[in-house]
């Protein structure tokens, strides 16, 4: 399907570039694009692979559980299940799961949920002002990806496009893959802000 070669060939392109930031380390991370809302069915990259060296054909249909539809040819990231429920909870059209550490190390130090306020990065972060407190859920890890997705549903704020995972990484959305790199990006920056200066 040329849908799907043509999302694979975009979360090749922009797991390239995660990596090359140092935020895909080793096989970590996956990334997903919506290709339907109803019934939900996402690209997402192929399990254990290095995502610095994906081809287009490196990804997976799945659906609402994050389950690879029939005749795919590899497996779903072991994360899928937590991209779908992010995407219709959040009606997202792309999802980034990165292994920053900074967002880990603030998790850490503050792990009922990460308060930032009053820095310019928080318009790049999707939010209209600077000057908004913004509070970033933080959930503990699990490998169970129900348990992950109820924990991410019971904190949803539609205003706040990113969940940290403690002692794991972080998820960030947006309406394409792009808006969700520029907020991954601000996010990151914001985060290494907090816990260099607090
Ligand atoms: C060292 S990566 C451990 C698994 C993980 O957290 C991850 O992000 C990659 O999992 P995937 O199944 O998508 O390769
Ligand atoms: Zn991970």
């Amino acid at each position: 399907m040329i849908e799907v070669f043509q999302a694979g060939h975009a979360l090749a392109a922009e797991a390239a570039r995660y990596t090359a930031m140092g935020w895909m380390r080793g096989t970590s991370g996956n990334l997903s694009v919506t290709l339907d809302h109803d019934p939900l069915r996402l690209v997402v990259t192929a399990s254990g692979l290095d995502k610095g060296e994906l081809s287009a054909a490196d990804v997976v249909v799945v659906d609402a559980a994050g389950e690879a539809l029939p005749d795919q040819l590899q497996r779903p990231s072991a994360e899928a299940g937590l991209h779908a429920r992010i995407a219709a909870v959040a009606g997202a059209g792309a999802v980034v799961h990165l292994h920053m550490l900074a967002p880990v190390i603030a998790a850490e130090r503050w792990p009922g949920g990460i308060e930032l306020r009053d820095l310019e990065m928080l318009k790049g972060f999707g939010r209209a002002a600077h000057d908004d407190l913004v509070t970033i859920p933080v959930i503990p890890n699990s490998q169970d990806m129900r348990v992950l997705g109820d924990a991410f549903e019971a904190g949803f704020d539609p205003a706040t496009p990113a969940l940290v995972v403690a002692r794991h990484g972080v998820y960030v959305w947006g309406e394409d893959l792009m808006a969700a790199r520029h907020r991954a990006e601000c996010l990151e920056w914001l985060l290494r802000f907090k816990t260099e200066t607090e």
